[in-house]
């Protein structure tokens, strides 16, 4: 079970106490527009007392100028339902107006808040999300809310008031008939909380079945190629027919529960109405009600018809909306785990000399019991360069990612220069440490803003050294030179290109830390010289630590660190661990593993059984026998 910390999507969080409590949460992103929302009510209600007036109008010209046959009086009385007419409809364009604003404007905000917090969640997070159900999250789920806070939330309102003073005036013009009325309000509040109950359910079910089709179409999007080249299609297809199927099942199962609902919602003032017709008529034929009262009445009564009629739909919309309000707040719940210490300091770059420890550090991923990493003992001089490898698999890419603490230590601790990483101010420790990974991301955004991302202040001399160190000068010659867009993950470009790319960006500002996960992995022979020669001169410059696969590239690196069940098992120069350490030997050519004598096994400080020669095993302080 994955950690709670993470915000498990899997373990799609409940709602709170109440199905509204996490919408209910949401109303501080509605304070800003609290004027706005008082002049919507103030003019809403305005409009709908303007129409309930008309009725009453109406009764008077029956009852008045129309019995009495007297023109003049009807001209007036027209007149005036004349003016209510044109103030209502004066107040419902004022209305709609303020409504789009506030409503746009909230969720902005919140859009707003959500994509920064996501910002912020540790690599763990987004490791364990599917991005689809965050796209449906920050995109779906957000227009729902606005749709009921804009639409529902003010037609809620209205209408319930709409239908208290109607009731008031029913029962003033005939106290039996609109006490009927009145009770009719009893077989409508329980179909609407059954209704309620069950649509909160299929709205869930739905609103994160959109997510998982999303998360299947991003992925086809992303793995087009590699599905096209397996010929996994029709596969995929099926599999993308079944989440879509059972999305369209649960739309229909969800449409049908609301066209039973508003049936019945239907039936129960048409019913109060054939009952007030034939109770209202008999009342005028024994005199004790006017025409007029009974035409007013009925006029009243049929304007309580559309409020009734839209509560299935405005019941759908809010319960909808409380549903993603939960998804929401599932994400904004998740706290940032990675974040600045309340004493942090930030380093400044021509103050640090680049000495990097790693002390007894252990790190298992969140939800997973054994650790990838046990127990680290290591040092990287400031200035040296320090290759890491391992059988794939070990954890070196998981060792890397904690020095610009894209994952915490779970035990022991990292320092550079003395200073435990999480001492320092995350955006210092981030400038300070350039990265490359194994997979160079570039967004979609210009060749230049990729290469700047870390550091925007960074100029065009910057920009034009860093790709020259990166053997990517090619970029001039792209269409558009640097300002052209490079699409998503830069598709547009060949693998080396966009390695070369990314290690510009790693590069750039000469950082003091060089963290490269495999940096010359899709360079071809001659290119890979090149980037070779190019990032000797920038190693001279600050301390790394790389991640190799390829023997060619560890020519590149001071000394070598062999990383196997999660320990180092050995620390030194390439040709001492060639000539001394069978399972380094092995790893590199082509060998078969070393016999169970040879294997190396943790050290801490032990020399490894069978090793002979001086680079034998890591020292405690992870400095190893050998130096350079
Ligand atoms: N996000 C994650 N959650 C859980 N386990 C993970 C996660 N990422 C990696 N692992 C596991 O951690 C171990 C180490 O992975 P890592 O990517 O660090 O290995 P590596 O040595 O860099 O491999 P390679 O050489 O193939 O790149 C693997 O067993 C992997 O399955």
């Amino acid at each position: 079970m994955p950690a709670e910390s993470d915000g498990d999507p899997a373990a799609r969080v409940a709602a709170g106490p109440h199905p509204v409590h996490n919408l209910w949460r949401l109303r501080r992103y509605l304070r800003p527009y609290a004027g706005q929302f008082a002049w919507l009510l103030l003019t809403a209600l305005a409009g709908t007392g303007a129409s309930i007036a008309v009725p009453l109008v109406v009764q008077r010209v029956v009852d008045g100028p129309v019995a009495r046959r007297d023109p003049a009086g009807l001209l007036h009385l027209g007149a005036l339902a004349l003016l209510l007419g044109l103030a209502e409809a004066v107040l419902i364009f004022v209305r709609r107006w303020v409504q789009s604003s506030s409503a746009v404007g909230m969720e902005a905000a919140l859009r707003a808040d959500v994509y920064a917090h996501l910002q912020r969640l540790p690599a763990s997070f987004h490791d364990r999300w599917q991005s689809g159900q965050l796209l449906s999250r920050i995109t779906t789920d957000l227009s729902v809310i606005r749709r009921f806070l804009s639409f529902g939330l003010l037609f809620l309102v209205l209408n319930l008031l709409t239908y208290a003073v109607v009731v008031v005036l029913l029962i003033r013009l005939h106290p039996v008939l609109g006490l009927l009325v009145a009770a009719s309000a009893v077989p409508l509040f329980l179909i609407s909380r059954q209704f309620a109950r069950h649509y909160h359910a299929a709205s869930r079910r739905m609103q994160d079945q959109q997510g998982d089709v999303a998360t299947l179409v991003e992925e086809t999007a992303q793995g087009l190629r590699t599905m096209r080249a397996y010929g996994r299609g029709p596969q995929l297809a099926a599999r993308f027919g079944g989440a879509a199927r059972a999305l369209h099942d649960t739309g229909v199962g969800k449409g049908r529960l609301l066209a039973r609902t508003s049936a019945l919602l239907d039936l129960v003032p048409n019913l109060t109405l054939a009952v007030v017709l034939v109770a209202g008529a008999a009342a005028v034929a024994r005199g004790v009600f006017t025409i007029g009262e009974l035409v007013a009445f009925v006029t009243l009564q049929l304007m309580l018809i559309w409020p009734v009629q839209s509560l299935g739909w405005i019941i759908a919309n809010g319960q909808e909306a409380a549903t993603a309000a939960d998804r929401i707040q599932e994400v904004l719940d998740t706290p940032p785990r990675i974040v600045d210490a309340p004493a942090a300091v930030a380093l400044e770059r021509p103050a640090v000399r680049g000495r990097l420890r790693f002390e007894r550090v252990s790190f298992a991923y969140p939800g997973t019991a054994a650790p990838v990493l046990r127990e680290i003992d290591l040092t990287v001089d400031p200035g040296e360069t320090l290759a890491l490898v391992g059988a794939t698999g070990c954890g070196k890419s998981t060792l890397l990612s904690l020095v610009p603490r894209l994952h915490d230590v779970t035990g022991g601790r990292i320092t550079l220069d003395g200073h435990d990483v999480r001492e320092l101010r995350l955006d210092s420790l981030r400038r300070l440490v350039g990265v490359a990974f194994e997979e160079p991301t570039l967004f979609s955004m210009s060749v230049r803003e990729n290469l700047t991302l870390g550091r925007p202040d960074a100029s065009e001399e910057d920009v034009a050294a860093a790709l020259t160190l990166a053997q990517a000068d090619f970029a001039y010659d792209l269409p558009w030179g640097l300002g052209t867009r490079v699409g998503e993950q830069g598709l547009t470009l060949s693998g080396g290109q966009r390695q070369r790319l990314a290690l510009a960006r790693a590069v750039l500002g000469r950082p003091a830390l060089l963290v490269l996960d495999d940096p010359l992995s899709a360079l071809d022979v001659q290119t890979e010289a090149l980037v070779e020669a190019a990032l000797k001169r920038v190693l001279r410059e600050c301390t790394a630590l790389l991640v190799v696969h390829r023997p060619s590239t560890i020519a590149l690196a001071d000394r070598v660190a062999l990383l196997d069940g999660g320990r180092i098992v050995a620390v030194g120069r390439h040709s001492d661990l060639l000539a001394s350490v069978p399972a380094y030997r092995a790893l590199l050519s082509a060998e078969p593993p070393p016999s169970e004598g040879g294997r190396p096994t943790p050290t801490n400080g032990t020399p490894r059984p069978g090793g002979s020669g001086p680079a034998t095993g890591a020292t405690p302080d992870g400095r190893g026998l050998v130096r350079s």
